[in-house]
């Protein structure tokens, strides 16, 4: 636990554990934000032997992620989740040549998507159909959304990868989301920190050998629809993501960046990173609206005069909607889905706030420290959507405003989260009413932690809005 030369300062590490006992593993949140109040936006902790730099608030996120982004556009490459992934991919690849080639290949799809003869709103407005459904046969009862909305944001997803959606007890996705949800645990719990932490205890067998299993046998899986994507392909014509990146492997035949195991990972990046994210603000989402009545039907009074005489909503139409675009963001902003970013890394030896980080020093962005900084909101600690209306009612984005990120490893999937996330809200709270059940009690708002925070499992009533 040795700290280099002039580094941030930070709680006194014990040798070999660090400053493990300083955290609760299982949702160190709180702890992150104790040591902010008495060390400061930047402070450090020994993860293990490793010394980890943990940066709160806007005006450093902004310096490290955006003024010295590239600076510390690094991953760091000797963690459980690096082992869990093959260290392939995009969202853990370090920066370099291939991340960068990759990232830019996933942006330019997922936007070409929106010019192809089936949008990218289409394939969302069909799979919100399946949505409508699912409501309609819950009409004046109860129902935990949960499983609908992981089931419509994996869905989309899906369409955009393979080209098909899955019914919810589909075998192929069945054994996937099992896979999938157990390597999760191990991800969020204490045995990935410990395998961080400590080394020597990476052979031995214990638990989280079935993690890399699990992944050797997702890849497979993927793989098979792979090879089917190859049998039925037309070069030049693709059908979906993976199409588009068996084209680019043809035009890239002299190098070996776009291959196919990179292209299961990427597909299983994707899929991971598009999933629990926009179905957990939902869920969160739909928490805030059923425990604030006011709040949903003025959004809907919004929508009903906007949208008065179309049959459907797009996604052009958030420009006039400017209550619809704050409660929104108001909805992202409390949900605070991915409460530490992911991992950073300094990719050479450099300076934030006076301080020197030495290259290879681990950054761990707590957005949270930000999407509650007293000082850049109106109401940091409460669900109001005049956090992001101005005196005249316009809609407008403070600085502070981060769930994606900010810099050259920003979320890459934004432009389709944030569509989602207006299409569905829209369309359902068009037509639905959805209220919270007199007898459930008081709600409880606090999430259960992971990389993704996950709202407690509630049930809401679902009542059709009257036509007239
Ligand atoms: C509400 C939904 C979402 C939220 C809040 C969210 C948030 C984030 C955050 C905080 C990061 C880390 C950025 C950093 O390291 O600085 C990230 C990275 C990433 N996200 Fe998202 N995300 C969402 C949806 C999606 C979707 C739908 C996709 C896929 C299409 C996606 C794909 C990715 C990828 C590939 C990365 C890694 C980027 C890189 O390392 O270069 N995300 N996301």
């Amino acid at each position: 636990t040795q700290r280099p030369r002039n580094f941030p300062p930070g709680p006194f590490a014990l040798p070999v554990l660090g400053n493990l006992l300083n955290l609760n593993l299982e949702n160190p949140l709180k702890d992150f934000e104790r040591l902010r109040r008495t060390y400061g936006n930047v402070y450090t902790l020994f993860i293990g032997r490793n010394p980890t730099v943990v940066i709160s608030g806007l005006k450093v996120m902004k310096e490290a992620m955006v003024t010295k982004g590239v600076e510390f556009a690094g991953r760091p490459q000797d963690l459980f989740i690096n082992a869990i992934t093959m260290n392939k991919g995009v969202i853990l690849a370090d920066y370099g040549l291939n991340w960068k080639e990759h990232r830019r290949f996933a942006l330019m799809t997922l936007r070409n998507f929106g010019m192809g003869r089936t949008s990218m709103e289409d394939r969302i407005h069909g799979e919100i159909q399946y949505l409508i459904k699912t409501l309609e046969g819950n009409v004046g009862k109860t129902m935990s959304p949960k499983r609908m909305f992981h089931n419509a944001a994996s869905n989309i997803i899906c369409q955009v990868l393979f080209g098909t959606r899955y019914e919810y007890d589909d075998d192929f996705m069945k054994e996937i989301l099992q896979l999938f949800c157990e390597n999760a645990k191990f991800i969020n719990g204490p045995w990935s920190m410990l395998y961080d932490s400590f080394p020597f205890i990476r052979n031995l067998p214990l638990p989280f050998n079935k993690g890399l299993r699990n992944t050797e046998r997702i890849q497979t899986l993927l793989g098979g629809l792979v090879a089917e994507h190859k049998k039925t392909r037309v070069p030049g014509e693709p059908r979906d993501f993976v199409d588009c990146y068996l084209d680019e492997m043809d035009k890239r035949v002299d190098e070996s960046f776009f291959c196919d195991e990179e292209l299961t990972m990427i597909a299983q990046d994707l899929y991971v990173a598009g999933t629990d994210t926009t179905s957990n603000t939902l869920l969160s989402g739909f928490l805030h609206l059923t425990n604030n009545p006011h709040i949903q039907e003025r959004f809907q009074r919004e929508i009903d005069q906007v949208l008065e005489g179309k049959a459907q909503a797009t996604f052009e139409d958030r420009h006039k909607m400017p209550y619809v675009q704050a409660v929104i963001h108001e909805i992202q902003r409390m949900s605070n889905t991915v409460p530490l970013s992911v991992f950073h890394c300094s990719t050479k030896n450099t300076e934030l706030m006076g301080y020197s980080l030495p290259k290879g020093t681990t950054i761990i962005q707590n957005l949270t420290s930000v999407l509650n900084e007293e000082g850049q909101w109106k109401f940091p600690h409460e669900f109001n959507p005049e956090n992001f209306l101005n005196d005249k009612g316009e809609f407008f984005k403070p600085e502070a405003f981060m769930p994606f990120s900010a810099g050259p490893r920003m979320c890459l999937g934004e432009g389709l989260a944030r569509m989602e996330l207006f299409l569905i809200l829209v369309t359902l709270l068009r037509k639905f009413k959805f209220i919270w059940p007199e007898d459930a009690g008081e709600p409880d708002f606090t999430p259960a932690f992971g990389i993704t925070l996950t709202p407690r499992p509630y049930r809401m009533k679902v009542e059709l809005r009257s036509t007239d």
